[in-house]
């Protein structure tokens, strides 16, 4: 059958009032809706080299001080203060040097009155010494087998000493459940001897689009044809939310496929996501696929641009969040509701993008009824931070996404706004490019 044929087979007087008239919710609205859905998932034990980008599932208290001992932080000769006092007024005073104390090691003598250790950083002060005097400060001599060091200035209590629990003390607080595990929460855990690392199972995400437009990425241009850059789009953005991105390819739009795909796909996985077909056009099966499970629909309106069309619907207690097909309304559709979902399912405590304030770098004219999301480049300069709009932001566009280090958000009927206005933004992941 051809796609001309579905659509009369399908749609011919079938036309109902509900299908153009939409309730629009505005985005917070929307997303307290869906939010309640993104159930949390099972927890795991990963070991802790692989937990980058996962988040933790308890938190962690030090199970000891850190450091877990009094230690050096020079090279040079654990000594008792006192006994540099009459150093340089004016002779050089000499201690017995009794014991080396290598990194790892322990002393293996107590200092007294008099006395000194060779010690390295890192070691472990020796019991009686309270000061490290740098290698540099230091002269040495041997005398009858015996070395002495020579110490020609007054030395101050406590230098060169870290503490033992300077950093941490037993009980505190370290990370808190929800924390994204980066580079320095693994140095912490590793510190405080976690090999392994509680957290939550990365949901398996499912995408499939739709259009019977759409060419794979390594097929040639034919008339009236796209290829799909959707689905390498969602597939990048899932995994950079912790997602596990499940490929289902590309469907022609016809409705019954879309269906049982769907209902495949709700089965099998976490979440589903489609791209394509949400609107009110003639093959925008998505939209009314969703529409005609009466009780399971979310929502399909929303007032933003873009990403008007974005769409939710929950059936058995699985979510399917189907996107726009215009490649600007399916990025922003997936940073502000399939991000947070897939953030809450791992247990993010922070599942939204952050919202920072900048400075409009140049006029925003566009006139918006909707909140519109502009995607926009950040520059700081002399301590200030400033959002640049791109100068092609169409929900159809794709080459500026590339561009983008964050979204403005231009609240509706905000009028005209200048250079030098204060915005709020969305911060996308990743650098500034700036
Ligand atoms: N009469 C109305 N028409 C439209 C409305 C409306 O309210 N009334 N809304 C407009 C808005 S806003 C948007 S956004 C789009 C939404 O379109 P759909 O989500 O239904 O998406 P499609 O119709 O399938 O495609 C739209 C556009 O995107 C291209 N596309 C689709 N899939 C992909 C893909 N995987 N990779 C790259 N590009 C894709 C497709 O070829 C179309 O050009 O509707 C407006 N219309
Ligand atoms: O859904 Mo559209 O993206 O508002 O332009
Ligand atoms: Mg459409």
């Amino acid at each position: 059958m051809t796609n001309r044929e579905h659509h009369n087979k399908e749609y011919n007087n079938e036309y109902s009032n509900d299908k153009f008239q939409r309730a629009a919710l505005q985005v917070t609205e929307a997303q307290g809706r869906l939010m309640p859905y993104a159930a949390l998932l099972a927890q795991e034990a990963v070991p802790l080299h692989l937990s980058s980008g996962r988040y933790l599932a308890q938190s962690v208290a030090a199970p000891h001080p850190y450091p877990a001992f009094d230690r050096s932080s020079m090279d040079g000769f654990a000594v008792i203060a006192a006994d540099t006092l009459a150093a340089g007024a004016p002779d050089t005073v000499w201690l017995e040097v009794i014991d080396v104390i290598p990194c790892g090691a322990v002393a293996s003598r107590e200092i007294t009155a008099g006395t000194a250790a060779r010690i390295m950083t890192g070691a472990q002060i020796p019991g009686g010494a309270d000061t490290v005097i740098m290698m540099e400060a230091t002269e040495s001599r041997i005398e009858g087998g015996v070395t002495y060091v020579g110490i020609s200035k007054p030395q101050e209590r406590g230098l060169h000493i870290t503490p033992c629990g300077l950093e941490l003390s037993t009980g505190d607080p370290v990370l808190p459940e929800g924390a994204l595990i980066g580079a320095g929460e693994i140095a912490v855990l590793a510190a405080l001897g976690v090999p392994e690392v509680p957290v939550r199972r990365r949901p398996k995400v499912a995408v499939f689009a739709t259009g019977t437009e759409l060419l794979e990425v390594d097929e040639p241009l034919v008339p009236g044809k796209i290829r799909n850059s959707n689905s390498p789009m969602l597939e990048a953005l899932i995994r950079e939310a912790g997602g596990e991105p499940v490929m289902l390819g590309a469907i022609i739009d016809d409705l019954e496929l879309a269906r049982s795909k769907v209902q495949m796909a709700l089965e099998s996985y976490d979440l589903v996501i489609t791209t394509g077909g949400v609107s009110v056009g003639d093959y925008d099966i998505m939209g009314d696929l969703v529409r005609e499970q009466s009780g399971e629909m979310l929502f399909n309106k929303i007032a933003m641009r873009p990403g008007s069309v974005t769409t939710a619907a929950v059936r058995g207690g699985s979510i399917l969040l189907a996107l726009s097909g215009n490649p600007g309304a399916c990025f922003v559709g997936f940073q502000l509701f399939a991000r947070p979902v897939i953030g809450l399912m791992q247990g993010a405590a922070q599942p939204y993008l952050p919202e920072w304030t900048a400075v409009l770098g140049e006029d925003y004219k566009r006139v918006n009824s909707f909140t519109r999301y502009v995607r926009a480049r950040l520059e700081i300069r002399q301590a200030v931070l400033y959002a640049y709009p791109a100068a092609v932001d169409e929900s159809s566009v794709t080459v500026t996404i590339k561009d983008s280090d964050c979204l403005i958000v231009i609240p509706p009927d905000s009028g005209q706004l200048s250079a030098g206005d204060k915005v709020t933004v969305l911060k996308l992941p990743g650098e500034i490019r700036g």
